[in-house]
């Protein structure tokens, strides 16, 4: 039995359409898990109905098996981060830290010299420690997200929730929060949900990850899985925009497949299962696919013309028009190759071509 578990969770404002619409998920403890999607595919709500801050309208969320859908959040032993730091401006940094110490249901449990000890403990933790006696406006971004980090760690809950906790900072320090997010994490050991819409976000810091769209869960993997093994065309697009070529599967025999693309090229690969004769989605990532130099053993070999060039630092992008329906696709690629605009041939392993059901 997993440690969290929601069964068939279903949740519409209004009359419109559901904002979740049977979800189910198994979260193990001191997992790490991401709820990955566009805006207004459900994750918010998903992580709100968690917390206890939204009752869903049918389903059930367990936790080490006893029913927790209708508690109250207080109930929870839960902790959410938000994007906007949800700060008391008035109070300096210690004492936001310790603010959840002085609520009722922990009151009895720490003396004031214990809460002074906590507070430094926890603010060490997220490198504050010369901070404590500040008031928020006087701290940046990603002081003011550590601060209100500590504040939801600081009585210990088993499962810290994050909506979206670093939607508003800048990219190097999303970075340098996203180290720090999964070093605590591992110090820490405990259960963290982390809803964000940036994928490069999720793969670098969740154990696993769950790709919602339109209120369902497409895939809930982990971040090689979700990248290599696509289930959907969607989560293939959806995470590093994989190139997925309309085609048709010629044979499959031993769990091997040809599979002709649109413009007539053919490609040998796994056959993931699917009959000859189904139209299919060809998915070849970006990074898989080399423009030129001398094929590997067994590689298939793919013409086009050579279009756009982007250089994007460590790498460069290409367009390659494939022709026909076939359409175009993207090819990452540290050296140059010779021929922009004319045709050039590019090859790529059978293990790296992935058939996905229409
Ligand atoms: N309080 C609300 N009242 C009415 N509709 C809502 C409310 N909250 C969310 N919705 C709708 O429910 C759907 C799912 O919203 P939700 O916030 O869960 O998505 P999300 O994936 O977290 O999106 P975002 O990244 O934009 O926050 C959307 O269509 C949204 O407009």
């Amino acid at each position: 039995m997993s440690y969290i578990e929601i069964r068939k969770l279903r949740k519409t404002y209004g009359g419109g359409k559901p904002a979740i619409d049977g979800i189910d998920l198994s979260i193990a403890r001191g997992e790490f898990l991401t709820l990955l999607g566009s805006s207004g595919c459900g994750k918010t709500t998903t992580l709100r109905c968690i917390a206890g801050l939204e009752r869903p309208d049918s389903g059930e969320i367990l936790r080490d098996g006893a029913d927790i859908t209708y508690d109250q959040p207080a109930e929870r032993d839960m902790r959410m981060v938000f994007q906007d730091y949800a700060l008391f401006p008035n109070l300096t940094i210690a004492d936001n830290v310790a603010f959840a110490l002085h609520l009722k249901r922990h009151r009895h449990k720490y003396n004031a010299a214990e809460i002074k000890r906590r507070v430094g403990e926890y603010l060490d933790l997220v490198h504050l420690a010369d901070h404590g006696a500040k008031k928020p406006h006087q701290l940046s971004g990603g002081q003011k997200q550590r601060a209100a980090l500590a504040r939801a760690l600081i009585t210990e809950p088993d499962i810290v929730l994050f909506d979206e906790p670093l939607g508003s900072l800048d990219a190097n320090l999303r970075k340098t929060m996203q180290v720090e997010i999964k070093r605590i994490h591992r110090h820490l050991g405990k259960t963290f949900i982390y809803v964000t819409h940036d994928q490069e976000e999720a793969m670098a810091m969740s154990d696993r990850i769950v790709v919602m769209n339109g209120g369902r869960v497409m895939q809930a993997a982990s971040p090689e899985e979700i990248y290599s093994a696509p289930n959907c065309q969607f989560v293939a697009r959806f995470i590093d925009r994989a190139n997925v070529v309309p085609g048709t599967v010629l044979s499959a025999a031993d769990g091997k497949s040809e599979v002709q693309l649109a413009n007539g090229q053919t490609l040998r690969c796994s056959s993931n299962g699917i009959a000859p004769g189904a139209a299919v989605g060809v998915m070849m990532r970006a990074d898989r696919i080399t423009i030129g130099g001398k094929p590997t053993n067994g590689a298939n070999a793919l013409k086009g013309v050579l279009g756009e060039r982007l250089f994007l630092g460590a790498k460069h992008e290409f367009v390659v028009e494939l022709g026909g329906e076939a359409g175009e696709i993207n090819v990452f690629q540290q050296d140059v190759p010779d021929g922009i605009g004319g045709e050039i041939e590019m090859f790529i392993s059978p293990d790296d071509v992935r058939l996905l059901p229409e």
